[in-house]
């Protein structure tokens, strides 16, 4: 696949218009995992994750991800929409080889950039969608829910599944879940590791819509980015704030135990046991393939 990556400090706003391609791409030599355009006519970004098989999100990704986000925020961009180069999965969640005997500081920079990015996309003050086509474990439904409109393709999951593998879905997971769905739902799922199929999903309001294919799920993720095109940038990002402010503030107040806190419950001999087995599983499944 070409890769298609963004240039950093060009301004939205400097981009003329063109009537033959519509989509800028341009390339800067660290991004690797992602692709991310901006079209011309709608101002528009679009951010593609692209780590097969299964974008699993590593430190790497992950940073190139909050990259992208920044850049679309700078560049003025009218709105930022989420997507994989994959047929089948949008992301598979957190890079389980980064938790899963890891390496001291790899796994703390991991676990930092993982935060940053997270408050990068929950805090954006750009409208921001997810075109979920293809499955969104745990970390990919982390990902969904801090948009704040999602569209999903058919007979795929989605979910907070953390419990099934032995660990736990930290604080701000869960916050972002429950801004979508109601309080009764989210606990029984969460706690019961649930991953929803897009139907289950879209029936507890976890998606905003379904549609077939990738090129509607953008469509329609456009379509939600426009419906704001008579509203005051400024107004509209302060609004979006105070719905979001109390989580932002306190991840942000508590990076470094909430940092400790996952080294902690990692780190300990069950939860590495535990994890070790989901892999081998995952591994398996694979090779039967
Ligand atoms: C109270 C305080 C709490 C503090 C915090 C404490 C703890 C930390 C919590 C951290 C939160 C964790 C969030 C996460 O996101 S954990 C990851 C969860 N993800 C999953 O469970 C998904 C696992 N993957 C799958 O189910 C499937 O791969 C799939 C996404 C449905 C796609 O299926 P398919 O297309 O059939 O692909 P394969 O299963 O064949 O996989 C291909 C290869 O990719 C490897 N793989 C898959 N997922 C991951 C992953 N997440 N990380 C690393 N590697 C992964 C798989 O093993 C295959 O590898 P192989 O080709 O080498 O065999």
């Amino acid at each position: 696949m070409n890769i298609i990556r963004t240039v950093r400090s060009v301004a939205f706003s400097s981009i003329p218009n063109r009537t033959l391609s519509t989509t800028r791409s341009l390339s800067t030599p660290s991004a690797q995992y992602t692709a991310f355009e901006v079209n011309d006519k709608t101002g528009i970004a679009t951010l593609t994750l692209n780590r097969p098989p299964v974008n699993s999100l590593n430190l790497e990704l992950l940073t190139e991800m909050r990259n992208c986000l920044k850049d679309a925020e700078t560049n003025k961009c009218k709105g930022l929409i989420i997507t994989s180069s994959s047929n089948s999965v949008f992301t598979a969640g957190l890079d389980l080889l980064e938790m899963y005997q890891p390496q001291d500081e790899r796994v703390k920079s991991f676990w930092t950039a993982l935060q940053s990015m997270w408050m990068e996309l929950y805090g954006s003050k750009i409208p921001t969608a997810a075109a979920i086509n293809g499955h969104a474990p745990a970390g990919g439904c982390l990902i969904a829910t801090a948009c704040e409109y999602r569209v999903m393709l058919p007979n795929f999951t989605i979910g907070l599944n953390e419990t099934l593998i032995g660990i736990v879905a930290p604080k701000w997971f869960v916050s972002a879940f429950l801004n979508v769905v109601p309080r009764r739902v989210a606990e029984q799922a969460i706690t019961q590791g649930k991953l929803f199929t897009t139907a289950e999903a879209h029936h507890v309001g976890l998606v905003d819509d379904v549609v077939n294919t990738k090129e509607e799920a953008i469509a329609k993720c456009e379509q939600f980015i426009a419906s704001f095109k008579n509203v005051n940038p400024y107004a509209r990002a302060l609004t979006k704030q105070q719905f979001r402010i109390k989580e932002l503030q306190e991840l942000e107040q508590q990076r470094e135990k909430d940092l400790q806190i996952f080294l902690g419950l990692i780190m300990q001999p069950s939860v590495q046991k535990a994890m070790g087995i989901y892999l081998e599983g995952l591994k398996k499944k694979s090779k039967k393939q």
